[in-house]
């Protein structure tokens, strides 16, 4: 299934997508009492997150993880674990669990091993809403990345370093398996760069020119200009 929503507005494209999310957590927390969410860093989903945070759901049983952190410490104004804790833990949402997605470190590879329990604890997810940028890339699977081929191969551990000539700075990434592996997945664009990015993805020939094909025939894709 492959499904393109688009929105009036960013403030409906923000609200529809907070509504959406918040029913698929409610039917897993009414069906196994838990429920998991990964959800995108970047420029686009802090409006998202103020809706969602204000949600009525058991948050304290919701674990939430990011689909991928730049390697930054949480003072940086690039951290993703720092704009999840100031956009969406708060409120309602404060009450979450959020699975750790960075460590204290020379590089990511020192942290791969002491994050990985948390994260596969956490899977597979309920929800995943992805991210896109302008150049294709989604979660941190980058075009020309140093670690590309492995992040799309569907025998890829879950969790996985890269660097990539267009990210300014090294990143953890969930790989490919487990973001197709999510019960519901989402992608979040705004802008019509990202409209003719996510046009440009669907008739590439191959994840690797375009990693957010990975996710574009079963995700339903959320926009609005
Ligand atoms: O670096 C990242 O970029 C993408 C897209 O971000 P945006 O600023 O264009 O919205 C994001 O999905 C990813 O999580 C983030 O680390």
């Amino acid at each position: 299934m492959s499904d393109f929503i688009t929105y009036d507005s960013r403030d409906a494209l923000f609200q529809g997508l907070a509504g959406t999310v918040e029913e698929q957590l409610r039917a897993a927390l009414a069906a196994k009492g838990t429920a998991s969410l990964a959800v995108p860093g970047g420029t686009t989903p802090a409006p998202f997150f103020h809706r969602l945070r204000k949600a009525d759901l058991n948050w304290a049983n919701v674990r939430v993880m990011l689909t991928d952190e730049r390697f930054v410490p949480e003072g940086s104004e690039r951290s993703n674990t720092r704009l999840l804790r100031e956009h969406l833990l708060q409120d309602n949402a404060a009450a979450a669990t959020l699975v750790p997605f960075y460590q204290l470190a020379e590089a990511p590879e020192d942290v791969l091993d002491s994050l990985r329990d948390a994260i596969e604890a956490a899977l597979p997810l309920d929800v995943c809403v992805l991210g896109m940028g302008a150049d294709m890339h989604t979660a941190s699977i980058f075009p020309e990345a140093d670690l590309l081929a492995e992040a799309l191969d569907p025998q890829a551990p879950i969790l996985l370093p890269m660097r990539a000539p267009n990210a300014p700075e090294p990143r953890l990434t969930l790989t490919a398996p487990v973001l197709q592996a999510a019960k519901a997945v989402h992608i979040l664009i705004a802008g019509a760069d990202k409209k003719t990015a996510f046009a440009r993805a669907q008739s590439a020939n191959s994840p690797l020119e375009a990693p957010i094909r990975i996710v574009q025939e079963q995700a339903i894709t959320h926009y609005a200009d």
